[in-house]
C-alpha cells in the first residue's frame, strides 16, 4: 500500500516538476525531473527496505494515509514530510518540508566552500567578501566604488556540471545568485544612490557566470535568479555559537549586499520566525487529518496549535521594526529585484553560453516564504482569492521555491479541499471560532506587512513594482481583502448561543475589527492609486 502510494506520489511529482521546471530548455526540465524523480525513488526504497541495520541507516519518512478503502475516488495521496532533518544525508535536496527543521533547509546553510572554489588568483568566489556595499572593516566595498562588474571578469569560469552534493550545490548556488544579481543590478544601485533612480541594469549576464549558475540552478531544480528560500533569506545565516538555537543575537550572514546592520536585522527576522515552521508543518497536518476523518476533539486542538504557532510567529515579525530600520531598507532592496515586469529589464536578460533568448525571474520576495500560503491553503483562502490577474501573480510567486515545498502546498490546497476543512470548522461554532482565529492571524501578519510595504517603501519611493514585480499598492491589499471578507463570512455564520464565554468574546472581537480594517483598507488602496502608476499593470 505505501508503495503505491509512493508511486502514485513520484508520478504526481512527475507532473508538477514539468509544471515548475524552468520552461526555457528542455534539458533543464529533464535534470529537475530526473533529480525529483531520484529523490522519491529514494523514498520508496527506504520505506521498503526489510533489513533493519540498514533501515536505521535510512531517513524516517513520515507517510499520511488520507483515505479509507470507500473514498478511493477522492483520495489525495500523503504526502512524506521528514520527521529527522538527516543532516548527515548530502543526496536529498537541502529544502525538504521537515517537523523539525519546517521550511528552513535539513542542515545549517554551508558558508565556506571548499578550497577549489576559494583560493584561485586573482578572483574566486571568497572574493565576495569584498562585495558588499560597506566592508566589515568599514570601508566601502566593490559595489560602492563601481567595480564589481569589472571585478567579475577575473572570475574563472567554473564546471559544476559534475557535483552532486546537495550542500555543496545549495551554497553554490546561492553565491552565484549573488554574483549575479550584484552584477545585473550594480548600475541601478550607482544611480539610485546618485539620483534616486534605478535607470536600466545590465541586460547581458556573462558566461562566466551565466554558465556554471544555470549548471547548479537545474541541478537542484530551481531558476537560475535569486530566490528567498534558496539562497538570500534562507539559506544565508550562520549559527554564531553553534551550540546555540536560531535566535536573534546568534545569527549573522554568510553574504550581505550592503554590510549594513539593517539588511542583518531584514534577513535574520525571517529566518527566526521560519525557524517556527516545523511545529506549523506538523500541526497543519493534524489538523488536515483531523478533518479528513471528522475527529472534532483533534480538529480543534490541532488548529488551535496553529494559531497558537501563527501568534508567535507574528511577535517574532513584529520586532523587524527594531532591528531593521525603515530608512535604511532601500540601500539593500536594489540588489534583490528582479528582471520580470521591472522597467530596469525591459528586455529581461540574456545568459551568455546558455540561450539566446532573454530570461525573466521574479525578485527575491517574502512572497516566496511557505508560512502564509501553507495557511492560505489549510484554510481554503487561496481558493476565495478573486480571479484576476493580482491573483495570477500570487500563483506564479507559488512556483518559486524548492520543489518540496512547492509539492507541498499543494498537497495541503488539495487536501484541504478534499476533507472541506472550512465547512467542517463551521459545522460547529466553537470550531468555527477557532478557525476564524487562524484566519486572524494570516490577517494580523498580512495587515502587519502592509504597514511594512507602506512604512519601509511607499514612504520613500514611487517606484510602482516591488521586488518581487508585483504592484506595489494593489497587490498586497488583493489578498488581505480576501482574508477580511472570509473573517466577515465565517464571523457571520457563527451562531453566539453555542459558544463558550471565552470565544463569543473572541468572535466579537476579530469580526468587529475585520469590518473596520476592510474599510479603511479600501481608502487607503484608492487614495495611494492616485499617487503610484501603473498599478493595474502586472
Ligand atoms: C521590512 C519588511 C518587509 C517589507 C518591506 C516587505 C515587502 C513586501 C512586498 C512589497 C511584497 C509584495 C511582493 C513582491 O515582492 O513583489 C511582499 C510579499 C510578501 N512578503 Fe514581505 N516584506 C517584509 C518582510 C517580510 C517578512 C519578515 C516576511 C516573513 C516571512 C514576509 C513575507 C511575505 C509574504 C508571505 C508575502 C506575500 C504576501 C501575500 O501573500 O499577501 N515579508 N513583501
Amino acid at each position: 500500500m505505501l508503495r503505491q502510494t509512493l508511486h502514485r506520489q513520484a508520478t504526481a511529482s512527475l507532473k508538477n516538476v514539468l509544471k515548475h521546471a524552468p520552461a526555457r530548455t528542455s534539458t533543464s526540465a529533464i535534470a529537475a525531473v530526473s533529480h525529483s524523480l531520484r529523490v522519491q525513488a529514494q523514498a520508496i526504497r527506504e520505506y521498503t527496505t526489510p533489513s533493519a541495520s540498514v533501515e536505521q541507516q535510512q531517513p524516517k519518512y513520515r507517510a499520511f494515509h488520507t483515505s479509507d478503502k470507500n473514498s478511493q475516488a477522492r483520495e489525495v495521496p500523503g504526502f512524506p514530510i521528514l520527521e529527522d532533518p538527516l543532516v548527515n544525508n548530502h543526496s536529498i535536496p537541502s529544502f525538504m518540508v521537515g517537523t523539525q527543521n519546517g521550511f528552513l533547509p535539513r542542515q545549517d546553510p554551508l558558508d565556506v566552500l571548499p578550497k577549489e572554489y576559494e583560493d584561485r588568483e586573482p578572483w574566486d568566489l571568497a572574493g565576495l567578501a569584498q562585495m558588499p556595499l560597506t566592508l566589515k572593516d568599514g570601508s566601502p566595498g566593490l559595489l560602492a566604488r563601481g567595480e564589481f562588474g569589472e571585478a567579475c571578469k577575473a572570475l574563472p569560469q567554473y564546471d559544476l556540471s559534475k557535483i552532486e552534493d546537495s550542500e555543496l550545490l545549495s551554497a553554490l548556488y546561492r553565491d552565484y545568485t549573488f554574483v549575479a544579481s550584484a552584477y545585473l543590478l550594480e548600475p541601478c544601485d550607482i544611480l539610485y544612490r546618485k539620483t534616486g533612480d534605478y535607470g536600466l541594469g545590465r541586460s547581458v549576464l556573462p558566461k562566466n557566470i551565466a554558465v556554471p549558475l544555470v549548471q547548479v540552478a537545474e541541478k537542484i531544480g530551481a531558476k537560475p535568479f535569486m530566490e528567498y528560500a534558496l539562497s538570500y533569506a534562507l539559506y544565508n545565516y550562520r549559527r554564531i555559537d553553534k551550540s546555540k538555537g536560531l535566535v536573534w543575537g546568534n545569527l549573522e550572514l554568510i553574504r550581505p549586499f550592503s554590510g549594513d546592520p539593517s539588511e542583518l536585522g531584514f534577513i535574520i527576522s525571517h529566518v527566526t520566525m521560519v525557524s517556527n515552521s516545523g511545529e506549523l508543518v506538523k500541526n497543519t497536518m493534524r489538523t488536515l487529518e483531523a478533518a479528513d476523518k471528522q475527529n472534532r476533539e483533534q480538529f480543534n486542538d490541532a488548529l488551535s496549535k496553529v494559531v497558537s504557532t501563527y501568534e508567535k510567529i507574528n511577535m517574532e515579525m513584529d520586532t523587524m521594526w527594531e532591528r531593521s530600520l525603515p530608512a535604511d531598507y532601500l540601500k539593500f532592496r536594489t540588489f534583490i529585484m528582479g528582471t520580470k515586469n521591472q522597467p530596469m529589464f525591459p528586455n529581461g536578460v540574456i545568459y551568455e553560453g546558455v540561450s539566446d533568448e532573454p530570461m525573466f525571474h521574479r525578485g527575491e520576495s517574502g512572497a516566496n516564504d511557505s508560512m502564509v500560503p501553507m495557511g492560505d491553503n489549510l484554510l481554503q483562502l487561496t481558493e476565495s482569492m478573486p480571479s484576476n490577474p493580482l491573483t495570477a501573480v500570487l500563483k506564479d510567486f507559488r512556483t518559486y521555491r524548492p520543489h518540496n515545498h512547492a509539492e507541498f502546498l499543494e498537497y495541503v490546497e488539495a487536501k484541504a479541499r478534499q476533507a472541506h476543512v472550512r465547512q467542517f470548522a463551521e459545522q460547529d461554532s466553537n470550531s468555527a471560532a477557532i478557525f476564524l482565529a487562524a484566519v486572524d492571524q494570516i490577517r494580523n501578519f498580512r495587515n502587519r506587512h502592509w504597514s511594512f510595504t507602506k512604512e519601509y517603501i511607499i514612504k520613500y519611493t514611487k517606484h510602482p513594482v516591488a521586488t518581487g514585480g508585483s504592484p506595489i499598492v494593489t497587490w498586497l491589499p488583493n489578498q488581505l481583502a480576501t482574508v477580511l471578507r472570509t473573517m466577515q463570512e465565517v464571523g457571520a455564520k457563527i451562531d453566539a448561543n453555542q459558544l463558550l464565554p471565552e470565544n463569543k468574546s473572541l468572535v466579537e472581537v476579530l469580526t468587529k475589527r475585520a469590518d473596520a480594517q476592510a474599510r479603511i483598507l479600501d481608502r487607503e488602496v484608492a487614495q495611494l492609486r492616485t499617487e503610484i502608476k501603473d498599478q493595474d499593470k502586472v
